[in-house]
């Protein structure tokens, strides 16, 4: 669980900080709202991805399945400004599925954390890989980061895409290939 009142307290001191009036209307109740939505969007730290990947279904079929343009929401820790976009994931079984809503939901508690965009994409590619025990997985990732983009550098419409390959998707670029179609 978050801590709200240090929320709170810290929400205060930026108002501060930037030369707001704390007791104005407007912004009575933002420190409260803020540290309530701390709690949605860094809530994927307490989750732990066994949830929904220990729900596995036995499967005949081992061609390579995909889920493409996953929406996320993140935070960068740098700046903890927002950063954007779809994750793509494809694996190619080894006998057992997983649902396919759990993939995004894999997704989500990686996300839903400060992080950097190589690191959540490795994390989903390690948890899926851990829990599946696939013969391969690939995870794609493009986002756009708001630190890139309304400060800093400033460069409206840059995307950062970052892919991490396991197993079989490793050394075999015919697979890669598949994927890069199957996403585009
Ligand atoms: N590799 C990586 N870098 C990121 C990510 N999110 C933000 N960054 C970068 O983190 C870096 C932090 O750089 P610093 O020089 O410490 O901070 P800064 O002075 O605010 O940097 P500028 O953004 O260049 O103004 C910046 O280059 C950001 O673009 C991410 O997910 N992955
Ligand atoms: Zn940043």
């Amino acid at each position: 669980m978050v801590n709200e009142e240090k929320i709170k307290q810290g929400v205060k001191l930026i108002l501060e900080g930037i030369g707001e009036d704390i007791n104005r209307e407007g912004l009575r109740e933002t420190p409260d709202r803020i540290a309530r939505m701390y709690g949605e969007i860094m809530g994927g730290m307490e989750m732990d991805p066994a949830k929904p990947l220990s729900k596995v279904f036995e499967a005949e079929n081992n061609e390579m399945v995909v889920e493409k343009d996953i929406t996320f929401y993140s935070m960068c820790e740098h700046h903890m400004l927002p950063f954007f976009g779809k994750a793509h994931i494809a694996y190619i079984p080894n006998g057992k599925v997983v649902g396919l809503s759990k993939l995004a939901r894999t997704v989500d508690i990686y996300a839903k954390r400060l992080q950097l965009q190589e690191q959540m994409t490795a994390q989903i590619a390690d948890a899926l890989e851990k829990y599946l025990q696939p013969k391969g997985v690939m995870v794609m990732v493009e986002g756009e980061h708001l630190c890139m983009t309304m400060r800093g550098i400033k460069k409206p419409g840059s995307q950062t895409v970052s892919t991490v390959c396991r197993g079989e998707f490793v050394n075999n670029t015919d697979l890669k290939n598949q994927f890069f179609m199957m996403v585009k």
